[in-house]
């Protein structure tokens, strides 16, 4: 049967990646340091993914497997050797720790197989495949480089379905949103998957999904927090709240229909099509889930950062955007390792030098200016 190693077995691994291979015919081997989920994975060899709507109709997963990267190189290189797709799903900063054993297990694998190997980062990051890759050569000499690049072929993605925090404990299954989209970057054929669409440019679809799905979600998770709102679908409730997501993107709408010359018409749709699944209610997806990783979120090339700035970079309006950075800059929920390091950092640092570091937004910025005096009133209020 055919291969896929997948890394990351959380939920999006499992709900939408790992169940289209499975889907397509592929084994799915998933790697991850989660023991339990490992070990169950090996004992149930089968999940269900279920959707979010009235009839949660259920899928059945099969011919799945798990190895823990920790204590299970040899077999997670075993496993590399015999793939046709090697994935993740597991986070952007978490690249750079798996690259190490990634990078042992391509060598293994184009000593002794010159198949192709298709190599995606599934990750809400723009050229994660890129940066992946890149951690990988850092452990290879030039000669295994090179090796690995002729039978390696590393391709971007954009994968976009609403996965939340399951409250299943004990159990794999998966509740997961309707809607799924995988677009991944190829000049050549490549096998096919079930749900994969391959485009030649991955740059306006990556855009369009980050400065749309995303900063609409993060609008919606940093105002929600302040309002001390629990889940996504109730915080959009809140008119006042729901405005702001509408104004923010239409910023963000007005920056990508100028860069890449969509149809306004279009967009627009696009943007009532997501806000519509924003409001799911069986999805109970928590602001807090959403808001993940404040630090990364704030960086340059992230979902709100980055179009503020190429926003004004094309004299177009920004000042949502600004109050959304600033938002952002307010989420101090303690159990997120990186609000707890935003809130040291602005407390130790002030916010000028954390929009430099973070952001790379110098205090002359106007965009940065603007972000201060939104940060400075949203926190007396
Ligand atoms: N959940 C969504 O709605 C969604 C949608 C699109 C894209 N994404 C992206 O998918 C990625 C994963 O998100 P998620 O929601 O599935 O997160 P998740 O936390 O549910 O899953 C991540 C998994 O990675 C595992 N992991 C962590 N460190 C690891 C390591 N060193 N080696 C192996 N496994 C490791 C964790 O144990 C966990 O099972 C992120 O980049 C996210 O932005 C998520
Ligand atoms: O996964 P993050 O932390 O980059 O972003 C949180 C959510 O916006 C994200 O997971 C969405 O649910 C997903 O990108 C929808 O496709």
């Amino acid at each position: 049967m055919k291969k896929v190693v997948h890394f990351g077995a959380g939920n999006i691994g499992r709900g939408f990646i790992g169940a289209l291979f499975s889907q397509s015919g592929y084994h799915v081997v998933f790697v991850d340091i989660a023991e339990q989920i490992i070990n169950q994975l090996n004992e149930d060899k089968q999940y269900n993914v279920k959707l979010a709507t009235d009839q949660q109709e259920t899928l059945n997963i099969q011919n799945v497997s798990g190895l823990n990267n920790l204590n299970q190189e040899e077999e997670v290189i075993a496993a590399i050797k015999e793939a046709a797709f090697l994935t993740t799903a597991i986070g952007p900063t978490i690249l750079p720790r798996i690259a190490p054993l990634i990078a042992k297990g391509l060598l293994a694998r184009v000593n002794e197989n010159k198949d192709k190997l298709y190599v995606i980062a599934c990750e809400n990051q723009i050229s994660a495949t890129d940066l992946l890759k890149g951690y990988i050569m850092e452990h290879l000499d030039v000669a295994d480089q090179n090796k690995v690049l002729t039978n390696v072929a590393f391709l971007n993605s954009a994968v976009d379905r609403i996965v939340p925090i399951q409250h299943n404990q004990g159990s794999l299954d998966v509740l997961v949103e309707p809607y799924h989209e995988w677009v991944v970057e190829a000049t050549k054929e490549i096998p096919h998957i079930e749900g994969m669409k391959i485009v030649p440019d991955l740059a306006p679809f990556i855009e369009r999904k980050l400065f749309t799905v995303n900063t609409g979600h993060a609008v919606i998770a940093y105002f929600g927090y302040l309002a001390h709102k629990e889940t996504i679908d109730e915080t959009l409730a809140d008119k006042v709240i729901y405005n702001q997501v509408k104004a923010t993107l239409e910023e963000t709408g007005a920056y990508l229909i100028h860069k890449y010359n969509l149809n306004p018409d279009e967009h627009q749709k696009y943007i009532e099509k997501i806000i519509s699944r924003f409001k799911n209610a069986h999805l109970q997806d928590g602001v807090t889930r959403v808001g993940r990783s404040p630090l990364r979120k704030l960086g340059p090339e992230d979902r709100l950062v980055r179009p503020a700035v190429q926003a004004q970079k094309a004299g177009l309006s920004y000042t949502n955007l600004a109050k959304a950075i600033a938002a952002a800059l307010l989420f101090d929920y303690k159990e997120d390792e990186e609000a707890a390091k935003l809130q040291t950092m602005l407390q130790e640092q002030g916010i000028a030098p954390v929009l430099h570091e973070v952001c790379g937004l110098d205090e002359a910025n106007e965009l940065a200016q603007e972000v201060i005096r939104h940060y400075n009133d949203m926190k007396q209020a």
